[in-house]
């Protein structure tokens, strides 16, 4: 069933139509309709529990859906044979929300790993690229022979991001990638891949809770509630709703903050 009236659209990176997500009796998502546009960087904002990282990981095909259909750069992942499934995979970058890095292994090894196991890389040949995309992560390059446990939040964030840069991803899944960090350094974290979008060209899903990513980065907001997607528009747009939740946390004081230093940042 799709809902809304929905239809297919060529520039849609990802379609979710219909989707349905049971765990025993909790029913999470049911009809729940979704786009992320090639090229933009799409919020995912709800309350707790509302299915956000469910959602990302039913993308990602980790998670089987109980109904409708996911499709990623035209393709239902559900249909594909393993090769061509692993073939779209390559295609996404993912940052969990909790890094998981190899601990034992520094964030160059860490890097590496990816171009070995699935671009067929040797380690030496992987080496360079690896320090690219340290440095693309906005690391120094000495933090490449670090272990995770030496570095700062902010910059195990910047290497999980660096490792999920590996393979030159299409599309980037972020899952609360600012949790945890102080407000420069979240506000940091966001002006990166607001330009690593612009740079690479990437199309971006980022599952937040933070109201000054929504503001400073996102091109469209998408609100689960009430187990779909009740809105999927551009922030101004969503903003003005009158759903309860969305009014909450939007014109609440947090939001009317962030809108505030949004203007004030010229965004
Ligand atoms: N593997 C699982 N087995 C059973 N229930 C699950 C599983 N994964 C998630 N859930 C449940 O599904 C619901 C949605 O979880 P999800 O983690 O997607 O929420 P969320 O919107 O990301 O929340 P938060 O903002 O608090 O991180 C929750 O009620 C959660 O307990």
């Amino acid at each position: 069933m799709h809902g809304d009236g929905l239809v297919s659209a060529p520039d849609n990176v990802v379609e979710v139509r219909g989707l349905v997500t049971r765990f025993g009796s909790l029913v999470v998502h049911e009809g729940l309709d979704l786009d992320v546009r090639h090229g933009e960087i799409l919020g995912v904002v709800g309350g707790s529990g509302t299915g956000k990282s469910v959602l990302l990981r039913t993308i990602l095909g980790l998670q089987k859906p109980a109904g409708g259909s996911v499709r990623v750069f035209g393709e239902d992942l559900a249909t594909l044979a393993p090769r061509e499934r692993s073939r779209v995979e390559r295609r996404f970058g993912v940052l969990f929300q909790r890094g998981a890095l190899f601990s034992s292994l520094t964030v160059a090894e860490n890097v590496v790993l990816p171009l070995v196991e699935h671009a067929g890389l040797t380690r030496d040949e992987a080496a360079p690229l690896a320090a690219l995309k340290i440095a693309l992560a906005g690391l120094p390059a000495d933090a490449g022979a670090r272990l995770p446990a030496e570095l700062s939040g902010g910059m195990v964030k910047r290497a999980a991001l660096a490792r999920a840069l590996a393979l030159d991803p299409d599309i980037l899944f972020l899952d609360e990638p600012t949790a945890g960090l102080d407000p420069i350094g979240a506000a940091a974290f966001d002006r990166l891949i607001a330009t690593l979008r612009d740079a690479l060209g990437l199309t971006v899903f980022v599952v937040t809770h933070d109201l000054d990513t929504l503001y400073a980065i996102t091109d469209r907001v998408a609100v689960l509630a009430r187990r779909r997607v009740i809105l999927n528009a551009d922030l101004a747009t969503v903003a003005q709703s009158d759903d309860a939740w969305v009014r909450d946390y939007f014109r609440g004081p947090r939001g009317r903050a962030a809108a505030t230093a949004s203007v004030t940042e010229g965004n």
